[in-house]
Protein backbone atom coordinates (compact mmCIF):
# COMPACT_ATOMS: atom_id res chain seq x y z
CA UNK A 1 0.00 0.00 0.00
CA UNK A 2 1.06 3.31 -0.81
CA UNK A 3 -0.13 6.47 1.08
CA UNK A 4 -0.28 9.82 -0.35
CA UNK A 5 -1.87 13.09 0.97
CA UNK A 6 -4.05 15.74 -1.15
CA UNK A 7 -3.95 19.49 -0.21
CA UNK A 8 -6.73 21.24 -0.78
CA UNK A 9 -10.55 20.30 -0.83
CA UNK A 10 -11.88 22.36 -3.34
CA UNK A 11 -13.11 21.61 -7.25
CA UNK A 12 -9.91 19.80 -8.05
CA UNK A 13 -9.24 17.92 -5.20
CA UNK A 14 -12.81 16.60 -4.00
CA UNK A 15 -12.57 15.28 -7.95
CA UNK A 16 -8.93 13.50 -6.87
CA UNK A 17 -11.02 12.02 -4.05
CA UNK A 18 -14.05 10.76 -6.11
CA UNK A 19 -11.77 9.52 -8.56
CA UNK A 20 -9.47 7.40 -6.23
CA UNK A 21 -12.15 5.81 -4.33
CA UNK A 22 -14.68 5.13 -7.64
CA UNK A 23 -11.77 3.20 -9.77
CA UNK A 24 -10.15 1.94 -7.00
CA UNK A 25 -9.87 -1.47 -7.85
CA UNK A 26 -8.43 -0.65 -11.69
CA UNK A 27 -6.26 2.28 -10.29
CA UNK A 28 -4.42 0.06 -8.04
CA UNK A 29 -4.31 -2.51 -10.48
CA UNK A 30 -2.68 -0.17 -13.12
CA UNK A 31 -0.14 1.38 -10.11
CA UNK A 32 0.71 -2.11 -8.64
CA UNK A 33 -0.23 -1.53 -5.21
CA UNK A 34 -3.23 0.12 -3.36
CA UNK A 35 -3.43 4.07 -3.18
CA UNK A 36 -4.39 5.03 -0.21
CA UNK A 37 -5.41 8.84 0.50
CA UNK A 38 -3.88 9.23 4.16
CA UNK A 39 -4.53 12.80 4.53
CA UNK A 40 -6.33 15.72 2.93
CA UNK A 41 -5.43 19.56 3.96
CA UNK A 42 -7.91 21.94 4.02
CA UNK A 43 -8.38 25.27 5.47
CA UNK A 44 -12.30 24.53 6.43
CA UNK A 45 -14.06 21.77 7.99
CA UNK A 46 -16.21 19.67 6.27
CA UNK A 47 -18.82 18.27 8.64
CA UNK A 48 -20.77 15.08 7.46
CA UNK A 49 -18.33 14.55 4.46
CA UNK A 50 -16.30 11.03 4.79
CA UNK A 51 -13.16 12.85 3.96
CA UNK A 52 -13.74 14.26 7.40
CA UNK A 53 -12.04 11.21 9.09
CA UNK A 54 -8.65 12.36 7.05
CA UNK A 55 -8.90 15.84 7.25
CA UNK A 56 -6.07 17.71 9.10
CA UNK A 57 -5.09 21.20 9.13
CA UNK A 58 -1.41 21.57 9.94
CA UNK A 59 1.04 20.82 6.65
CA UNK A 60 3.97 19.56 9.17
CA UNK A 61 1.96 16.89 10.31
CA UNK A 62 1.94 15.62 6.47
CA UNK A 63 5.55 16.66 5.50
CA UNK A 64 6.88 14.96 8.64
CA UNK A 65 4.87 11.60 8.03
CA UNK A 66 7.50 9.31 6.08
CA UNK A 67 4.71 6.96 5.15
CA UNK A 68 2.94 9.63 2.92
CA UNK A 69 5.08 9.08 -0.25
CA UNK A 70 3.33 11.22 -2.83
CA UNK A 71 1.63 14.82 -2.04
CA UNK A 72 -1.16 16.09 -4.71
CA UNK A 73 -0.90 19.77 -4.49
CA UNK A 74 -4.35 21.41 -5.37
CA UNK A 75 -4.72 24.47 -3.77
CA UNK A 76 -4.07 26.60 -6.42
CA UNK A 77 -1.51 30.33 -6.67
CA UNK A 78 2.10 30.43 -5.12
CA UNK A 79 2.06 30.76 -1.45
CA UNK A 80 1.96 28.42 0.21
CA UNK A 81 1.85 25.98 -2.57
CA UNK A 82 5.63 26.89 -3.74
CA UNK A 83 6.40 26.13 0.03
CA UNK A 84 5.32 23.17 0.42
CA UNK A 85 5.77 21.51 -2.91
CA UNK A 86 9.62 22.83 -1.88
CA UNK A 87 9.12 20.65 1.44
CA UNK A 88 7.79 17.90 0.40
CA UNK A 89 10.06 16.85 -2.53
CA UNK A 90 12.96 17.27 -0.01
CA UNK A 91 11.51 15.20 2.19
CA UNK A 92 11.69 12.62 -0.34
CA UNK A 93 8.13 12.77 -1.60
CA UNK A 94 6.67 13.10 -5.06
CA UNK A 95 4.57 15.87 -6.25
CA UNK A 96 1.37 15.64 -8.51
CA UNK A 97 -0.22 19.50 -9.47
CA UNK A 98 -3.16 21.38 -11.50
CA UNK A 99 -1.44 24.00 -10.21
CA UNK A 100 -0.48 26.26 -13.60
CA UNK A 101 0.62 29.96 -12.13
CA UNK A 102 2.92 27.40 -9.71
CA UNK A 103 4.66 25.34 -13.05
CA UNK A 104 5.07 28.20 -14.88
CA UNK A 105 6.94 30.22 -12.50
CA UNK A 106 8.67 27.59 -10.41
CA UNK A 107 8.83 24.82 -13.27
CA UNK A 108 12.09 24.15 -13.78
CA UNK A 109 13.31 24.71 -9.89
CA UNK A 110 10.94 22.35 -9.01
CA UNK A 111 12.05 19.69 -11.29
CA UNK A 112 15.39 19.97 -10.66
CA UNK A 113 15.01 19.80 -6.76
CA UNK A 114 12.87 16.41 -7.35
CA UNK A 115 15.69 14.98 -9.32
CA UNK A 116 18.13 16.15 -6.98
CA UNK A 117 15.87 13.79 -4.24
CA UNK A 118 15.25 11.11 -6.80
CA UNK A 119 11.38 11.50 -6.67
CA UNK A 120 8.89 13.57 -9.28
CA UNK A 121 7.52 16.67 -10.04
CA UNK A 122 4.18 15.79 -11.96
CA UNK A 123 1.92 18.37 -13.82
CA UNK A 124 -0.24 16.78 -16.44
CA UNK A 125 -2.95 18.64 -15.02
CA UNK A 126 -1.83 22.16 -15.33
CA UNK A 127 -1.92 22.29 -19.00
CA UNK A 128 -5.39 21.15 -20.87
CA UNK A 129 -7.26 19.87 -17.39
CA UNK A 130 -8.16 15.97 -18.69
CA UNK A 131 -6.32 16.06 -21.69
CA UNK A 132 -3.04 14.37 -21.87
CA UNK A 133 -0.06 16.76 -23.63
CA UNK A 134 2.22 17.12 -20.84
CA UNK A 135 3.77 13.55 -21.04
CA UNK A 136 3.24 13.58 -25.00
CA UNK A 137 5.70 16.17 -25.36
CA UNK A 138 7.83 15.08 -22.86
CA UNK A 139 7.68 10.75 -23.69
CA UNK A 140 5.84 10.59 -27.37
CA UNK A 141 6.99 13.43 -29.80
CA UNK A 142 10.88 13.00 -28.38
CA UNK A 143 11.90 12.07 -32.06
CA UNK A 144 10.78 15.63 -33.60
CA UNK A 145 11.63 19.39 -33.58
CA UNK A 146 8.62 21.03 -32.13
CA UNK A 147 7.47 23.88 -35.08
CA UNK A 148 3.85 24.97 -33.85
CA UNK A 149 1.83 24.72 -30.38
CA UNK A 150 -1.23 26.47 -30.92
CA UNK A 151 -4.31 26.01 -28.68
CA UNK A 152 -8.07 26.48 -26.97
CA UNK A 153 -5.92 26.45 -23.58
CA UNK A 154 -8.64 28.05 -21.27
CA UNK A 155 -11.95 26.14 -20.64
CA UNK A 156 -13.83 29.28 -18.84
CA UNK A 157 -13.07 31.82 -22.13
CA UNK A 158 -14.18 29.21 -24.84
CA UNK A 159 -17.32 27.96 -22.82
CA UNK A 160 -18.31 31.61 -22.46
CA UNK A 161 -17.24 32.79 -26.33
CA UNK A 162 -19.17 29.58 -27.69
CA UNK A 163 -22.27 30.01 -25.46
CA UNK A 164 -22.50 33.66 -26.48
CA UNK A 165 -22.06 32.35 -30.14
CA UNK A 166 -24.71 29.83 -29.69
CA UNK A 167 -26.95 30.72 -27.60
CA UNK A 168 -26.57 34.62 -28.02
CA UNK A 169 -26.22 34.45 -23.75
CA UNK A 170 -24.50 37.59 -22.84
CA UNK A 171 -20.75 37.67 -21.29
CA UNK A 172 -21.54 38.12 -17.58
CA UNK A 173 -24.56 35.20 -17.71
CA UNK A 174 -21.92 32.68 -18.89
CA UNK A 175 -18.92 33.47 -16.78
CA UNK A 176 -21.36 33.25 -13.86
CA UNK A 177 -22.12 29.29 -15.17
CA UNK A 178 -18.64 28.68 -15.85
CA UNK A 179 -17.87 29.71 -12.02
CA UNK A 180 -20.19 27.45 -10.78
CA UNK A 181 -19.57 24.65 -12.68
CA UNK A 182 -15.93 25.26 -11.50
CA UNK A 183 -14.68 25.68 -14.84
CA UNK A 184 -13.46 28.94 -13.49
CA UNK A 185 -10.26 30.10 -11.48
CA UNK A 186 -10.69 31.66 -8.22
CA UNK A 187 -9.69 34.82 -9.70
CA UNK A 188 -11.81 34.47 -12.74
CA UNK A 189 -9.63 37.56 -14.14
CA UNK A 190 -6.94 35.00 -14.41
CA UNK A 191 -9.38 33.43 -17.18
CA UNK A 192 -10.52 36.32 -19.44
CA UNK A 193 -8.08 38.10 -19.23
CA UNK A 194 -5.93 35.81 -20.69
CA UNK A 195 -3.50 35.17 -18.15
CA UNK A 196 -4.31 31.74 -16.98
CA UNK A 197 -3.79 30.68 -21.31
CA UNK A 198 -0.47 32.33 -21.14
CA UNK A 199 0.54 30.59 -18.47
CA UNK A 200 -0.41 27.13 -19.86
CA UNK A 201 1.85 28.08 -23.11
CA UNK A 202 4.67 29.14 -21.19
CA UNK A 203 4.60 25.80 -19.92
CA UNK A 204 4.75 23.99 -23.25
CA UNK A 205 6.73 26.16 -24.93
CA UNK A 206 9.06 25.54 -22.28
CA UNK A 207 8.65 21.86 -22.32
CA UNK A 208 9.14 21.81 -26.20
CA UNK A 209 12.45 24.35 -25.93
CA UNK A 210 13.62 21.84 -22.43
CA UNK A 211 14.52 26.02 -21.85
CA UNK A 212 12.69 28.35 -19.16
CA UNK A 213 10.09 30.63 -21.23
CA UNK A 214 8.94 33.34 -18.84
CA UNK A 215 5.53 33.22 -18.70
CA UNK A 216 5.63 37.32 -18.01
CA UNK A 217 7.25 38.14 -21.45
CA UNK A 218 4.13 36.88 -23.59
CA UNK A 219 2.10 39.29 -24.98
CA UNK A 220 -1.16 38.66 -23.80
CA UNK A 221 -4.77 39.76 -24.15
CA UNK A 222 -7.94 38.37 -23.24
CA UNK A 223 -11.71 37.93 -24.42
CA UNK A 224 -13.01 40.68 -22.29
CA UNK A 225 -13.72 43.72 -25.32
CA UNK A 226 -15.13 41.42 -27.83
CA UNK A 227 -18.53 42.12 -28.31
CA UNK A 228 -21.97 40.53 -30.07
CA UNK A 229 -21.28 42.29 -33.00
CA UNK A 230 -18.13 41.08 -33.11
CA UNK A 231 -19.35 37.37 -33.43
CA UNK A 232 -22.30 38.36 -35.74
CA UNK A 233 -19.22 39.49 -37.75
CA UNK A 234 -17.01 36.36 -37.44
CA UNK A 235 -20.56 34.40 -38.26
CA UNK A 236 -20.22 36.36 -41.44
CA UNK A 237 -16.41 35.42 -42.36
CA UNK A 238 -17.39 31.61 -41.63
CA UNK A 239 -15.23 31.68 -38.52
CA UNK A 240 -15.63 31.63 -35.01
CA UNK A 241 -13.56 33.94 -31.95
CA UNK A 242 -10.99 31.90 -30.04
CA UNK A 243 -9.01 33.13 -27.42
CA UNK A 244 -5.61 31.22 -28.62
CA UNK A 245 -2.15 31.05 -26.92
CA UNK A 246 0.53 30.40 -29.66
CA UNK A 247 3.98 29.26 -30.03
CA UNK A 248 5.40 29.56 -33.43
CA UNK A 249 9.11 28.78 -34.24
CA UNK A 250 9.97 30.99 -37.51
CA UNK A 251 12.82 30.85 -39.83
CA UNK A 252 14.29 33.53 -38.43
CA UNK A 253 15.14 31.13 -35.55
CA UNK A 254 13.31 33.07 -32.98
CA UNK A 255 10.24 31.58 -31.20
CA UNK A 256 7.12 34.17 -31.68
CA UNK A 257 4.79 33.43 -28.46
CA UNK A 258 1.07 35.25 -27.82
CA UNK A 259 -1.95 35.01 -26.25
CA UNK A 260 -5.28 36.63 -28.33
CA UNK A 261 -8.65 36.51 -29.18
CA UNK A 262 -8.39 35.14 -32.70
CA UNK A 263 -10.61 34.31 -36.00
CA UNK A 264 -10.48 31.47 -37.19
CA UNK A 265 -12.30 29.19 -40.07
CA UNK A 266 -15.37 27.82 -38.52
CA UNK A 267 -13.96 24.37 -40.54
CA UNK A 268 -10.80 24.70 -39.09
CA UNK A 269 -9.91 21.93 -36.50
CA UNK A 270 -9.57 24.21 -34.06
CA UNK A 271 -12.83 26.17 -35.11
CA UNK A 272 -14.88 22.76 -33.81
CA UNK A 273 -13.47 22.78 -30.38
CA UNK A 274 -16.71 24.28 -28.45
CA UNK A 275 -17.88 24.76 -24.55
CA UNK A 276 -15.50 23.38 -22.22
CA UNK A 277 -13.73 21.44 -24.33
CA UNK A 278 -9.63 22.55 -24.90
CA UNK A 279 -8.01 21.59 -28.52
CA UNK A 280 -3.84 21.55 -28.33
CA UNK A 281 -2.58 21.38 -31.81
CA UNK A 282 1.32 20.79 -32.34
CA UNK A 283 3.52 20.64 -35.22
CA UNK A 284 6.48 18.78 -35.36
CA UNK A 285 8.97 18.11 -38.38
CA UNK A 286 9.00 14.79 -38.95
CA UNK A 287 5.41 14.37 -37.52
CA UNK A 288 3.71 17.21 -38.69
CA UNK A 289 0.18 18.20 -37.69
CA UNK A 290 -1.25 16.47 -34.58
CA UNK A 291 -4.18 17.63 -32.27
CA UNK A 292 -4.97 16.75 -28.81
CA UNK A 293 -8.75 17.68 -27.42
CA UNK A 294 -10.62 17.16 -24.39
CA UNK A 295 -12.05 18.24 -21.68
CA UNK A 296 -10.15 21.81 -20.34
CA UNK A 297 -11.59 22.24 -17.25
CA UNK A 298 -13.57 20.77 -14.54
CA UNK A 299 -13.84 18.52 -11.69
CA UNK A 300 -13.35 15.05 -12.60
CA UNK A 301 -11.82 15.38 -15.98
CA UNK A 302 -9.09 17.51 -14.43
CA UNK A 303 -8.79 14.68 -11.43
CA UNK A 304 -8.28 12.35 -13.87
CA UNK A 305 -5.28 13.62 -14.65
CA UNK A 306 -3.90 13.95 -11.76
CA UNK A 307 -4.82 10.66 -10.95
CA UNK A 308 -2.39 9.81 -13.51
CA UNK A 309 0.24 11.27 -12.28
CA UNK A 310 -0.10 9.72 -8.97
CA UNK A 311 -0.09 6.54 -10.49
CA UNK A 312 3.01 7.38 -12.66
CA UNK A 313 4.85 8.67 -9.68
CA UNK A 314 3.93 4.93 -7.84
CA UNK A 315 4.96 3.20 -10.35
CA UNK A 316 8.45 5.12 -10.73
CA UNK A 317 8.83 5.44 -7.14
CA UNK A 318 13.08 5.45 -6.36
CA UNK A 319 13.43 6.55 -9.86
CA UNK A 320 13.67 10.08 -11.33
CA UNK A 321 11.66 10.27 -14.89
CA UNK A 322 13.74 12.75 -17.02
CA UNK A 323 12.11 15.57 -17.49
CA UNK A 324 14.23 18.59 -19.62
CA UNK A 325 13.23 21.96 -18.68
CA UNK A 326 16.80 24.12 -17.59
CA UNK A 327 16.58 27.55 -15.78
CA UNK A 328 17.95 29.26 -18.51
CA UNK A 329 15.81 31.73 -20.11
CA UNK A 330 14.55 31.83 -23.60
CA UNK A 331 14.21 35.21 -25.35
CA UNK A 332 11.43 35.45 -27.48
CA UNK A 333 11.40 37.03 -31.02
CA UNK A 334 9.57 40.65 -30.77
CA UNK A 335 6.17 40.81 -31.50
CA UNK A 336 6.46 43.48 -33.64
CA UNK A 337 7.27 40.75 -36.08
CA UNK A 338 4.44 38.47 -35.82
CA UNK A 339 2.57 38.14 -38.76
CA UNK A 340 -1.15 37.56 -39.43
CA UNK A 341 -4.42 38.84 -41.02
CA UNK A 342 -6.23 41.67 -39.27
CA UNK A 343 -10.13 41.45 -38.62
CA UNK A 344 -10.41 45.46 -38.25
CA UNK A 345 -13.82 47.92 -37.19
CA UNK A 346 -13.98 51.55 -38.40
CA UNK A 347 -16.33 54.21 -38.03
CA UNK A 348 -17.85 54.90 -41.51
CA UNK A 349 -16.67 58.64 -40.88
CA UNK A 350 -13.30 56.95 -42.17
CA UNK A 351 -13.84 56.42 -46.21
CA UNK A 352 -13.44 53.32 -47.94
CA UNK A 353 -10.47 55.30 -49.98
CA UNK A 354 -8.27 55.91 -46.60
CA UNK A 355 -8.85 52.34 -45.78
CA UNK A 356 -7.32 51.31 -49.33
CA UNK A 357 -4.55 53.59 -48.86
CA UNK A 358 -3.29 52.98 -45.84
CA UNK A 359 -4.10 49.09 -46.04
CA UNK A 360 -3.85 48.45 -49.59
CA UNK A 361 -6.56 45.91 -50.99
CA UNK A 362 -8.77 44.53 -48.20
CA UNK A 363 -11.76 41.99 -48.07
CA UNK A 364 -14.88 44.22 -46.82
CA UNK A 365 -17.75 42.66 -44.63
CA UNK A 366 -20.87 44.44 -43.55
CA UNK A 367 -23.55 43.45 -41.43
CA UNK A 368 -27.24 44.56 -42.31
CA UNK A 369 -28.34 45.62 -39.05
CA UNK A 370 -25.19 47.38 -37.49
CA UNK A 371 -25.01 50.77 -38.67
CA UNK A 372 -22.78 53.89 -38.31
CA UNK A 373 -19.32 51.48 -38.87
CA UNK A 374 -18.43 48.59 -41.65
CA UNK A 375 -15.09 46.21 -41.18
CA UNK A 376 -12.20 44.35 -43.26
CA UNK A 377 -9.92 41.63 -43.65
CA UNK A 378 -6.23 43.11 -44.24
CA UNK A 379 -3.50 40.98 -46.25
CA UNK A 380 -0.68 39.62 -43.95
CA UNK A 381 0.93 42.54 -41.60
CA UNK A 382 3.02 42.63 -39.11
CA UNK A 383 2.20 43.63 -35.67
CA UNK A 384 4.51 46.54 -35.93
CA UNK A 385 2.89 47.38 -39.83
CA UNK A 386 -0.41 47.64 -38.31
CA UNK A 387 -0.24 49.61 -35.43
CA UNK A 388 1.29 52.22 -37.48
CA UNK A 389 -1.57 51.83 -39.76
CA UNK A 390 -4.38 51.57 -37.65
CA UNK A 391 -3.63 54.84 -36.51
CA UNK A 392 -4.42 56.42 -39.41
CA UNK A 393 -8.07 54.96 -39.24
CA UNK A 394 -10.87 55.58 -36.87
CA UNK A 395 -10.66 52.17 -35.59
CA UNK A 396 -13.19 50.31 -33.20
CA UNK A 397 -11.93 47.19 -32.54
CA UNK A 398 -9.42 44.97 -34.41
CA UNK A 399 -9.38 41.20 -33.83
CA UNK A 400 -6.09 39.07 -35.24
CA UNK A 401 -7.12 36.11 -37.43
CA UNK A 402 -5.73 33.10 -38.86
CA UNK A 403 -7.74 33.50 -41.67
N1 LIG B 1 -11.06 23.87 -11.60
C1 LIG B 1 -10.52 23.41 -12.69
O1 LIG B 1 -11.22 23.02 -13.65
C2 LIG B 1 -9.04 23.32 -12.81
C3 LIG B 1 -8.20 23.83 -11.86
N2 LIG B 1 -6.85 23.72 -12.02
C4 LIG B 1 -5.96 24.23 -10.99
O2 LIG B 1 -6.05 23.38 -9.85
C5 LIG B 1 -5.85 24.14 -8.65
C6 LIG B 1 -7.06 23.98 -7.75
O3 LIG B 1 -8.18 24.50 -8.42
P1 LIG B 1 -9.66 24.34 -7.84
O4 LIG B 1 -9.82 23.02 -7.22
O5 LIG B 1 -10.55 24.76 -8.93
O6 LIG B 1 -9.63 25.46 -6.71
P2 LIG B 1 -10.59 25.59 -5.44
O7 LIG B 1 -10.51 27.00 -5.00
O8 LIG B 1 -11.92 24.98 -5.76
O9 LIG B 1 -9.88 24.62 -4.38
C7 LIG B 1 -8.74 24.96 -3.66
C8 LIG B 1 -8.90 24.38 -2.27
O10 LIG B 1 -7.65 24.52 -1.58
C9 LIG B 1 -7.92 25.08 -0.30
N3 LIG B 1 -6.78 25.85 0.15
C10 LIG B 1 -6.33 27.02 -0.33
N4 LIG B 1 -5.25 27.41 0.36
C11 LIG B 1 -5.01 26.48 1.29
C12 LIG B 1 -4.06 26.32 2.32
N5 LIG B 1 -3.11 27.24 2.55
N6 LIG B 1 -4.11 25.22 3.10
C13 LIG B 1 -5.08 24.30 2.91
N7 LIG B 1 -6.03 24.40 1.96
C14 LIG B 1 -5.99 25.47 1.15
C15 LIG B 1 -9.13 25.96 -0.51
O11 LIG B 1 -9.76 26.21 0.72
P3 LIG B 1 -10.70 27.52 0.88
O12 LIG B 1 -11.78 27.39 -0.13
O13 LIG B 1 -11.16 27.44 2.28
O14 LIG B 1 -9.81 28.70 0.60
C16 LIG B 1 -9.96 25.09 -1.44
O15 LIG B 1 -10.75 24.15 -0.74
C17 LIG B 1 -5.60 25.57 -9.12
O16 LIG B 1 -4.21 25.74 -9.27
C18 LIG B 1 -6.26 25.63 -10.49
O17 LIG B 1 -5.70 26.59 -11.32
C19 LIG B 1 -6.29 23.09 -13.10
C20 LIG B 1 -7.08 22.57 -14.06
C21 LIG B 1 -8.51 22.67 -14.03
N1 LIG C 1 -9.77 27.99 -15.24
C1 LIG C 1 -9.12 27.03 -16.06
C2 LIG C 1 -9.14 25.71 -15.37
C3 LIG C 1 -8.28 24.73 -16.01
O1 LIG C 1 -7.09 24.91 -16.20
C4 LIG C 1 -9.85 26.92 -17.38
O2 LIG C 1 -10.96 27.42 -17.47
O3 LIG C 1 -9.27 26.37 -18.32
Amino acid sequence: MINIAVLGYGTVGSGVVEVINKNHASINKRAGQEVNIKYVLDLRDFPGDPVEKVLVHDYSVIVNDPEVKIIVEVMGGIKPAYDFTKQALEAGKSVCTSNKELVAAHGAELLAIAKANNVNFLFEASVGGGIPIIRPLNQSLTADEITEITGILNGTTNYILSKMTDEGKSFEEVLKRAQEKGYAERNPEADVEGYDACRKIAILTSLALGKQVDYRDIYTEGITKITKTDIEYAKALHASIKLLGTSKWEDDGKIYSMVAPFMIDSDHPLGHVNGVFNGIFVNGNMLGDTMFYGKGAGKLPTASAVVADVVDAVKHQGTNIMTIWEQDKVELGDRANFACRFFVRVADTTSKETIEKVFGEVEYVTLADVSGEYAFLTDKLTEGAFEEKSKQVDMIMRIRTAL
